[in-house]
Parts: structure tokens; sequence; C-alpha cells
């Protein structure tokens, strides 16, 4: 027989995302109207190993929804990868009558949550946060959206020196493994130039148009942070093939991850946080919520792999816009 869930424990993990916030809050709000009790975990599995817990109430979210980051903080922890840290954390969790796990993060942290079950038998649920948007199970995760704009207002900003001087930009955004903000900042910005890690395509398109390139205007060249060579390593291409460009190199970095979510990454968390909620109420354990087609759908983490292939309608557009 299913467990009664009477308090579970929420955590983020990973990458802070835009829209974490809204999402706890959302949680939080929702749990305490079916008198749930909600025990908030403080950096993420780093919490979990120290038994770092505190009671959350909505009262103490809802001032924080506008804001990116996430309150309860966040880690990447080395501990938790370890057999020793998870016994830990999971005494932790027993002592502390935790009855079931929602955890914010990318697809590391559930990683982490298909290890932690093999030696505890709480049910979890996921949430997709990470502004990478590198995973199945669902269209966009909770801060790309809020990423890509940052992205969007600092190469806008780019574009304006780069035409009064007719130079080159490379401008490197951020995604581990992954184009997708890359693609969707470059297309918005009429980027003449999008290098992602999952075209092979895009540099022998680059180079091609840069060969006889005359410093008669301005280009803007969008790179993943993950792409094969990265933006230092692409500029020297550059320059090797035409000596005459005038090449400077922007990385956004950490700028993408910070700042005010925008409406889509707030709903979004507010609509996979109220879901989640009522999922792990059912007894359902080890699937992530996710917007699929403007619907929410749970997958199991098994199948919430890091996400390496583009669909073939956007890579043809960066295909075309880097023509
Ligand atoms: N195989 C694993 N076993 C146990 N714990 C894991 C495993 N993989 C990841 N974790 C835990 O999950 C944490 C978060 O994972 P990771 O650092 O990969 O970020 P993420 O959740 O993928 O988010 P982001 O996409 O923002 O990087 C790790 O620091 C580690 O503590
Ligand atoms: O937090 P860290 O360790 O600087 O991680 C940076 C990485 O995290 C991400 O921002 C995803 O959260 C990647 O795009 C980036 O490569």
């Amino acid at each position: 027989m299913t467990k009664t869930i009477k308090n579970i424990g929420v955590f983020t993990s990973g990458g802070d995302a835009p829209g974490m916030n809204a999402s706890l809050y959302a949680i939080i709000k929702a749990a305490s109207l079916k008198n749930i009790t909600i025990t908030g975990i403080w950096q993420g599995y780093d919490g979990m190993v120290d038994a770092s817990f505190t009671h959350l109430h909505p009262k103490n979210l809802a001032p924080h929804v506008h804001q990116g980051g996430t309150i309860i903080k966040t880690s990447r922890s080395p501990r938790f990868l370890t057999l020793k840290g998870r016994i830990k954390a999971a005494k932790n969790l027993k002592k502390a009558k935790i009855d079931a796990l929602i955890a914010i993060g990318g697809d590391g942290t559930f990683r982490g949550l298909m290890a932690l079950k093999e030696i505890c038998d709480i049910p979890t649920i996921g949430i997709p946060g990470t502004i990478d948007n590198d995973m199945m199970g669902t269209d966009y995760t909770l801060g790309f959206d809020s990423a890509v704009n940052t992205a969007i207002n600092a190469i806008d900003n780019i574009r304006d020196t780069a035409e009064s001087h007719n130079r080159i930009f490379l401008v490197e955004v951020m995604g581990r493994d992954s184009g997708y903000i890359a693609i969707n900042s470059g297309l918005c910005t009429a980027a003449d130039g999008i290098l992602i890690p999952e075209s092979k395509k895009d540099q022998v398109l680059l180079l091609n148009k840069l060969q006889h390139f005359k410093n008669r205007e301005s280009l803007i060249i969008v790179v993943a942070e993950g792409d094969e060579t990265g933006a230092i390593v692409m500029a020297e291409k550059i320059k090797a093939i035409n000596k005459k460009v005038d090449v400077r190199i922007t990385i956004l970095g950490h700028i993408q991850r910070g700042g005010n979510p925008t409406a889509f990454d707030r709903l979004l968390g507010i609509r996979l946080g109220v879901a989640a909620l009522d999922e792990v109420l059912k007894g359902t354990t080890n699937v992530m919520a996710g917007l699929l087609n403007n619907k929410i759908t749970f997958t199991p983490f098994e199948k919430v792999v890091k996400q390496h292939k583009v669909q073939t309608e956007l890579k043809e557009l960066v295909e075309l816009f880097s023509r």
C-alpha cells in the first residue's frame, strides 16, 4: 500500500535558472491548501547530506516569484555522487519524516534521484530547471526563455557597436552540450552565423562566407559554449583565412543565468510545480513533469537524458540564415 504523503521535501539542484522561485512558490501554495507540509532542502543535494532543512510557507516565496536564482540555493554536490553521501542523505530524509521529494534541476539532478532510489524507496518527481533546454520529455525547461531574452538584449547592444566600426563579433552564449540558446538568440538577432555542437556544417558555411569578407559592414556570429571550437579558437580560424578582418569576442557567461524570469518561465514554473505536486500525491514516482505541445506530460527519468539533437526545422533555419 502506498504510504500517505504528509511532508514533501523540495530542492533546487545543478545550475540555477530563472523561474525556479515561481515554481517553488506554486508547489508551496498548492501544498498549503491541501494541508501538506513542505520542507525546503537547502543548497540541493548538499542540504540533504547535511540535514539542512527548513519549513517553507507560501509567504516566504510570494515576494520572490519575480526574481531569478533560487531562494533555497543550489549546488553541484560531489558528496552526493558517492554512495556514502547518498546513504547519509537517505538517513536524514527518514529522520526528518520526509515522505516524498520534488526536485527542480537538470538531467544530472534526475540521475541523482535514480541513484537515491537504489537505497531509499521515497517517491520522487522532477521539474526540468536548466537554461540549456537540453532535456527529453519537455519542449521547454525552466529558465531557457529568460536566458535567451537576456542573450538577445546583450547581442542587440553588441550590434550597435559592431555596426559603428564594421567589426566582426563572435558572441559566445551558454549551453554546455547544447546549441538551443545559440539558435534562438542567433535567429532573433539576425545573426550572420550560428555555431552549435549539433552541426558540423555550420563552421564550413561561415568560413566560406568570411574568406572574401571586406570590412565594409559588420557581422554577428553567435557561438554556443558547447560548440566543438568555441569563440576564441573560431576567431583564430577567421583571422587565419582573412587577415583584414577586425574581430572581437564577447563571452556572455553567467549573465544569462540571472535576471527576472520572463512571463513564460514564471508560468511554466507555476504549471509544472502544481502538476508535480498533484502527481506525487497520487503515488507516482521517478518521472519528470514536462510540457509537450502545451500539455503537461510525465516522462520516466530513464528517458530524460541529454538531448543532443536539434529539430530538423531549426537546423535548417540555422543553415539558411548562415549563408
Ligand atoms: N549519476 C549520479 N549519481 C548521483 N548523483 C548525481 C549523479 N549525477 C548527478 N548527480 C548529482 O546531481 C547534481 C546536479 O547535477 P549537474 O551538476 O549535472 O546539474 P544538472 O542537474 O544537470 O543541471 P544543469 O543542466 O543546470 O547543469 C550533481 O552535482 C550531483 O550531486
Ligand atoms: O554553474 P557552473 O558550474 O558555472 O556551470 C555552467 C554551466 O551551467 C549551465 O549554465 C547550465 O546550468 C551551462 O550552460 C553551463 O555550461
